[in-house]
Order: structure tokens, then C-alpha cells, then sequence
């Protein structure tokens, strides 16, 4: 086999990506995905935020290589299976990377460590997080090189054996630094821009806008149905079984399972309804289109709009903290869905208000409640301690008749 690049070279790439994305304003991270020759086929950073504001949650470089890949090949562009390609990244993969990651099939390459959100967060490339047959996958396909020296970089090789192709395996120590350094720069910063939004209480209903204002319009080319349905706050109901019925049917459409999110804000409105879009990309569960969609809706409000403006916006579009993601099937056991579950703690990236704490509901259970329990209780430190996520079934008996 022809043997191309070093480890180290491939992380260089990495962290030169995640010096831009420092610059860019948002998590300083950066990855590269190569073929089994170690060519690179892609390289790219973190765009969670663009012009100090949210863009996309989902937004990390490991997810998005993966989206590439599928979109690459979606376009007619033979690409190697995703067992032979490796995403080299600049840090340990969130839970959300992860689960891609694993659901994709791709083999990683890690560089610096996240002890809050990553998913080595105790350094032992054990992955208690996971579900057993994914700890598994990745204690075969997760490799941590060894950093060689004598400082706070250093560290012992774990993990898997980096794949053949790569010549030296090993990260050099300002290098490794390096990717550390960049990314502890912008962590606390890029955090606090999701929770500069207006406390539930001083929220705005947008039902009661004209139906010609900016934010009702653009509600309704984000989803047809925003503002048709209204329930309790926090207590979703049967009236929302026909939205979800309609989007689980597309899902299954694209030979998904019902994959459907419906996103409810503080007073009970419906905002959007998403199915995910499984033929397009491997990776696009409905909870990913729906954090996405939402987060776009603000953003393209806000991006160069006045002060006034985007107070405004930020009033009626609260951040989701505040509101309520149905799911119509609640988290299992897959890698998707702990894809899901990372791209949850994503979208919040801190403490759920206290007047909120069933944020995240499910109409139709994936695991018995007290195994959803434990694996959110083994989430790494951020998702566990920080976030502390926690779904929970619908209250409302007729909702989940509905979909039975
Ligand atoms: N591992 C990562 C953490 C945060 N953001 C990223 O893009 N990647």
C-alpha cells in the first residue's frame, strides 16, 4: 500500500482550519477527512457561529465533513466506503460527532481532549458513554495518538491503531498544544452567546403579529403549519398528532422509521414540524433538521439587521431552552440517536431554565425510561452535569394513543 501523509502532518491541517475558525468567532475546531491512501478529500472548521451569532448548532466540523461525504456521493462522485475513510479532527468528537461518526461508519483520529463534551472526556479511550456494541465500534475505529514529550501535551498513544496508510503516528507537541490552545480560547465565549437571549418570562407571543410581519412570514416559509396549532405550554397534546403523523409518513417515505421533531415555543405554538431526510444524508435525523431549521429561521432575521431588530426577533423567537422539542420516537439504543442526543446538549450548550424542565419530550418510547436515564447519566460532564438532559415521555395519554 501506498503510504502518504503522517499523522501529525493531517493534525497540522486540522488545527490550521481551527485557528480559523477562531478567528471566525466560533469554536476554535477543525478537521480533515481522508481517503484510504490519505489523501485529503476535505478540509473544514467549526461554523457554529457566523457574525456573533448563532448559525447552525450542528455545526462541527466532524458533522460536517460527514454531511460532505454524503453530499459528495448524493452528486454522483465516487468516494471511498466509509470504512476506509478517516475524519481527523483537532478535538475529541462531541457526543453529537460521535454518534455520526459511529451511524456513518468512518474511522477517527483525535487530537486534543475535551474533558467536558468529549466523548474520551476521561482520557481512558474506553467509552463508557456509549452503548455497548457502540463502545465496541469505537474502541475499534477511535485513535488518540501518542504526543510525544514532556509537558502537559504529552501522552501515551490509545485507542485504536491509526489505519496503515499514515507513515509517522504520532503528534508533535506544540502542534498538539496548539489545538488545545485554540480551542480553549473560544469555548467559554462561544457558550455564552447561547444564553444572551431574553429569560422565558420577558418573551412575546408570536401569534399575536400581523400576519404580514417579517418574523410571521419567514415562521411560515421555515414551516407551513407555524402558528396552526397551540397547545398548553410544556404540555403537548393530541392536537399535535396530525403534524407529526404527516411528518413521520415523509420520513417513512424515505425508508425511515417515523423519524419526526415537532418544536413548540413558550406558549405553546407549534414553530416547525421536521422529518429527517435520510436519502439525502445518512446523518440528517428530523431532530437535526428541526435544531437547524430553527436556528437558521433567527439567524437570517438577525444577520445585519438592526439592534431593535434583533431584539425584536429574539423576543418572539426565544432560544429553544424555553420552548419544547416533541419527538415521536423517543431515544434507542443506535448511534443516530445518540447523534440526537448530543445534537440536544449542542442546541442548549448550558443549564435549561428551572421553569422548563421537560424540555425535551417523546410520544412513543425507544428504551424503557430508567435505561434512557442511565445512558443520559453517563453522558460526559457537560451533557450530564451541565445540561443535565433528561427526556421524558408526553403527558398527555391521547398524544400517544395517536401514534400508537
Ligand atoms: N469536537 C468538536 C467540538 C466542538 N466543535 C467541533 O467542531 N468539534
Amino acid at each position: 500500500m501506498k503510504k502518504t501523509i503522517d499523522v501529525q502532518a493531517a493534525v497540522a491541517v486540522a488545527a490550521s482550519e481551527a485557528i480559523a475558525a477562531k478567528t471566525q468567532g466560533t469554536f476554535g475546531v477543525g478537521g480533515v477527512m481522508l481517503d484510504q491512501f490519505g489523501t485529503v478529500l476535505k478540509s473544514l472548521h467549526n461554523n457554529v457561529i457566523r457574525h456573533g451569532l448563532i448559525f447552525d448548532p450542528t455545526a462541527h466540523g466532524e458533522r460536517q465533513l460527514i454531511d460532505w461525504y454524503y453530499a459528495e456521493r448524493a452528486k454522483g462522485r465516487e468516494l471511498p466506503p466509509p470504512h476506509e475513510i478517516t475524519i481527523v479532527t483537532s478535538l475529541d468528537p462531541c457526543a453529537m460527532c460521535t454518534g455520526a461518526i459511529l451511524a456513518a461508519g468512518f474511522s477517527m483520529v483525535a487530537a486534543a481532549p475535551d474533558t467536558k463534551a468529549g466523548i474520551n472526556y476521561n482520557g481512558s479511550a474506553f467509552f463508557p458513554s456509549l452503548p455497548q456494541p457502540l463502545q465496541r465500534q469505537a474502541e475499534a475505529t477511535f485513535s488518540y495518538p501518542a504526543v510525544l514529550g514532556s509537558s502537559s501535551y504529552a501522552r501515551r498513544g490509545a485507542g485504536a491503531a491509526p489505519k496503515p496508510f499514515f507513515i509517522g503516528k504520532t503528534i508533535a507537541e506544540p502542534t498538539q498544544a496548539l489545538c488545545s490552545l485554540v480551542f480553549e480560547a473560544t469555548s467559554a465565549g462561544v457558550m455564552d452567546l447561547f444564553n444572551i437571549d431574553p429569560p422565558g418570562s420577558a418573551l412575546k407571543d408570536p401569534a399575536t403579529l400581523p400576519a404580514d410581519h417579517a418574523i410571521v412570514r419567514a415562521l411560515k416559509r421555515a414551516c407551513p403549519d407555524a402558528l396552526t396549532y397551540r397547545g398548553t405550554p410544556q404540555r403537548p397534546d393530541a392536537g399535535l398528532a396530525p403534524y407529526l403523523q404527516q411528518a413521520m409518513a415523509r420520513d417513512k417515505a424515505q425508508g425511515g422509521k417515523g423519524d419526526a421533531v415537532a418544536l413548540l415555543d413558550a406558549f405553546g405554538n407549534l414553530l416547525l414540524c421536521t422529518h429527517g431526510r435520510q436519502n439525502a444524508s445518512g446523518i440528517r435525523t428530523a431532530f437535526m433538521e428541526a435544531t437547524r431549521a430553527y436556528a437558521q429561521l433567527r439567524y437570517k432575521l438577525m444577520e445585519g439587521a438592526d439592534a431593535a431588530t434583533q431584539t425584536e426577533v429574539r423576543q418572539y423567537l426565544g432560544h429553544p431552552k424555553d420552548g419544547t422539542f416533541v419527538f415521536a420516537l423517543g431515544p434507542d439504543e443506535s448511534a443516530l440517536s445518540f447523534m440526537n442526543l448530543g445534537a440536544y446538549g449542542s442546541t442548549m450548550e448550558g443549564a435549561l431554565p428551572e421553569s422548563n424542565p421537560a424540555q425535551f419530550q417523546y410520544v412513543l418510547p425507544g428504551m424503557p425510561e430508567e435505561e434512557l436515564h442511565a445512558l443520559c447519566g453517563r453522558l460526559p460532564p457537560l451533557y450530564r452535569n451541565l445540561i443535565r438532559i433528561r427526556p421524558q415521555q408526553v403527558a398527555d395519554a391521547a398524544l400517544v394513543a395517536a401514534l400508537s
